[in-house]
């Protein structure tokens, strides 16, 4: 078990000393079913993200909870299933969620802001600058950004899923250096602690380097107040950490040592090279409008991050306007990557298998610039 134990290593150094950090807190570590809002435990995590700012971190937070304010004052007695009771639930929950926020910090004469976010709000890049606008200029006045889902319009088909998912895109947004994740367990196990026996206890995994630390690891469903459980928390870690955003996954109760030099919980190394919060979009979040798909040359050349010419594209799909994001696939429909087109589809479809030189002066451009790719 980890409990007690203090742990070192070069990924915990660099969330210790990330400049900014997202700070997600789940359900279960602020609301109880019967009693709502734990507005004690509140105050300790606000103490926590306090100290963390004072040492010179800009700190976003991303807060769930809503639905779990909701349910005692609406007087609903587990987590509702439907979307409307839940949408309800979260309406009441937000204000509440909000006011504490609010009020916790005014202990410290910190401001808070809130901001409620909808899947749209990131899939569209105008949107996304919106926001990423308003969580900068929240941080330049020096009142801390409050985030969550916008669950009272949030419908089943067009939301986040879970706010881990929405922490791991915000961090990106921002261009935070660390991700907390702070829950109601202590880190990661090899299988859910609820289910443990006392002959198969859980074990312990204090650093995820790779995949490989992963194997025979079985991510569990969240408790009665949790979204995403276990596995969305991982999915969040893997999309963070893909991008270059080291994660540290730790209980609640302990987020001042998380917080003060992450020598708690599970860290989650960076595996990848740190995106621009533009290609990261462009990776993970943009909504496509249409499909161009390539011959192997131009595959390859993609591949090596060159702009990808009229000439190598032999079909095009969709409706899409020059500025759209769509899908580039090679000839078996496999998807190999994201970009923004230079031209609409009816100037496209002029354009395929010609050579630049062959086109009218107007077109005479990349279909897609290296500038504007995300590589798959
Ligand atoms: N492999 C695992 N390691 C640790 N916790 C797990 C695992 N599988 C499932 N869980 C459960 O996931 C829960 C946390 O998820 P959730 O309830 O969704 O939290 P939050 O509200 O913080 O998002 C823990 O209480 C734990 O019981
Ligand atoms: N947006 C929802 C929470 C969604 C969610 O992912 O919850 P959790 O798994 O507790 O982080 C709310 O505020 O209730």
């Amino acid at each position: 078990m980890s409990s007690g134990a203090v742990w070192t290593s070069p990924t915990r150094d660099a969330i210790a000393g990330a400049r900014s950090v997202v700070v997600k807190i789940g359900s279960a570590a602020l609301t109880d079913l019967d009693d709502g809002l734990n507005l004690a435990r509140l105050d300790r995590l606000a103490d926590a993200l306090e100290h963390r700012m004072r040492s010179g971190t800009d700190v976003i937070v991303v807060s769930s909870g809503a639905i779990g304010a909701g349910l005692a004052p609406l007087r609903l007695r587990k987590r509702p299933a439907d979307l409307a009771t839940k949408q309800a639930a979260a309406s009441v929950g937000q204000l509440a969620l909000a006011h504490a926020w609010g009020t916790s910090f005014r202990r410290y004469d910190r401001v808070v802001g809130q901001v409620l976010l909808t899947a749209h709000d990131i899939s569209r890049r105008s949107h996304h600058a919106n926001a990423q606008r308003t969580l900068d200029r929240l941080r330049s006045l020096g009142a801390v950004a409050v985030v969550n889902e916008n669950d009272a319009v949030a419908t089943n088909e067009i939301r986040f899923g879970d706010n881990d998912r929405l922490a791991a895109l915000v961090a990106h947004l921002a261009g935070a250096e660390a991700l907390v994740l702070l829950s109601d367990i202590d880190g990661l196990y090899d299988g859910d602690p609820r289910k443990a026996t006392a002959g198969q206890p859980a074990r312990f995994i204090p650093e995820v380097a790779g995949p490989e630390d992963l194997a025979g690891v079985i991510a569990g469903s969240g408790g009665s107040l949790g979204t995403g459980g276990m596995a969305s928390k991982l999915a969040s870690a893997r999309l963070a950490a893909d991008g270059g955003v080291p994660v540290l996954l730790a209980a609640a109760a302990d987020a001042d040592a998380a917080l003060r030099d992450a020598s708690v919980g599970t860290a989650f190394a960076p595996s990848g090279e740190r995106l621009s919060a533009r290609r990261f979009w462009l990776r993970h979040a943009a909504e496509t409008h249409g499909r161009l798909v390539l011959d192997d040359g131009a595959v390859a050349a993609v591949g090596r991050r060159r702009s990808l010419l009229a000439a190598g594209i032999v079909a095009v799909t969709g409706v899409f306007s020059a500025g759209d994001v769509v899908e580039l696939v090679d000839q078996r429909g496999e998807l190999c990557a994201r970009g923004v087109a230079g031209f609409a589809t009816d100037e496209v479809t002029r354009m395929i298998g010609r050579s630049t030189g062959d086109l009218p002066a107007d077109l005479r451009a990349p279909v897609v610039h290296a500038d504007d790719l995300a590589l798959l």
